[in-house]
């Protein structure tokens, strides 16, 4: 037996051929949405995400602006491109690609983006706005999450699910949208401090192995059945290898596989974030003219 695969890819597509009408509709009514990107230095793998950004944007009609600065950036040169964008009428929402150079504040140039144009939900008013249940842009990899597991009937209302990692991007917000009352999931967080992380594991029907540890989650610590999102990727000289080790296909009920599961709907969820927040702009206006 071999699992169902969780195909983002796919997904992605039936997102963006919803999320081209909406553009074009926007556009109509005099509204043009505009994702800005800003990438600090020369990691490869940062490179190619911003890439990829720039070409979903490319694909449903939204305009993209990129700031590329150079490692030895400072903090004021930053902030000033930071501010740039806030200001910028063009830039309907944008991302910090994380993790900066270590010279630099992550925390603190999260906290310097405009909350109203945080295409990550990753703004601390936005992180609290999900504490508290109010509306906010929501964080996209976990959006992405959940946005997959619905797709393919995965159940998530009293089912277990074990969160491997407690990152800022996936671990530590996961938990906050899989335990609203419209998921209703039960949600343990491990990380490095946890005792025994195989028995965690395989009492879980979920399973989210953001780590970005190499195939740390293996056929033995998972219920046969489960469902495997490998969100974790690391670069290693044979390629992009996941959390999820290849034998766990053999034991559990859906796997995303990685690359083709998860990334593309993070980038998906950028551009939905982007879109939302500017029909939410058009509602306004149009309740003013009223
Ligand atoms: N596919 C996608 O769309 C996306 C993928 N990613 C990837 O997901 C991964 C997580 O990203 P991010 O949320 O930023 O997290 P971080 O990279 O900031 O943190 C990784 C977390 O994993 C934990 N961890 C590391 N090793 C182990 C282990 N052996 N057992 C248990 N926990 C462990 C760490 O624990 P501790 O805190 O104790 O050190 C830490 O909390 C990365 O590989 C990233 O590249 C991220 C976003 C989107
Ligand atoms: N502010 C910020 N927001 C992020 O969302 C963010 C970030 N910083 N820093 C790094 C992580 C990582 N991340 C990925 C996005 C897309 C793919 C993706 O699309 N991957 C393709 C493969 C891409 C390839 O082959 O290089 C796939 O899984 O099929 C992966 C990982 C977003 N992150």
């Amino acid at each position: 037996m071999t699992a169902t695969a969780l195909d983002g890819k796919a997904t992605r597509d039936e997102i963006f051929v919803d999320l081209t009408e909406r553009v074009r509709a926007l556009g109509e009514a005099g509204i043009a949405p505009g994702l800005g990107t800003v990438l600090v230095g020369d990691d490869p793998g940062s490179q190619a995400y911003v890439r990829g950004k720039h070409s979903d944007c490319a694909k449903v009609g939204i305009a993209s602006l990129r700031r590329d600065l150079p490692a030895d950036t400072t903090t004021e040169q930053l902030n000033a491109v930071i501010d740039e964008l806030n200001a910028d009428p063009a830039c309907t929402g944008y991302i910090v690609q994380l993790p900066l150079p270590a010279h630099l504040d992550d925390n603190a140039a999260l906290e310097r983006i405009a909350p109203e144009k945080d295409a990550d939900g990753l703004h601390p008013i936005n992180l609290g706005r999900l504490v508290l249940g109010t509306e906010s842009t929501l964080p996209c990899t976990p959006r992405g999450v959940v946005h997959l597991l619905r797709r393919y009937d995965v159940p998530l209302a009293g089912a277990r699910v074990v969160v491997v990692g407690r990152g800022v991007t996936i671990g530590r917000p996961i938990g906050l949208l899989l335990t609203r009352r419209s998921e209703n999931a039960t949600v343990t967080l491990c990380h490095t401090g946890t005792a025994d992380l195989a028995s965690e594991v395989s009492r879980a029907d979920i399973v989210v192995a953001a780590a970005g540890v190499p195939h740390l989650i293996t056929a033995d610590m998972v219920k046969p059945g489960a469902a495997v999102l490998d969100v974790g990727v690391s670069r290693t000289d044979a390629g992009l290898v996941g959390d999820v080790a290849p034998d766990v296909w053999e034991v559990a009920g859906h796997v995303s596989p990685n690359p083709g599961g998860v990334g593309p709907l993070t980038r998906a969820f950028l551009l939905v974030n982007v879109v939302e927040r500017a029909e939410k702009q058009l509602a306004a206006q149009r309740a003013q003219a009223r």
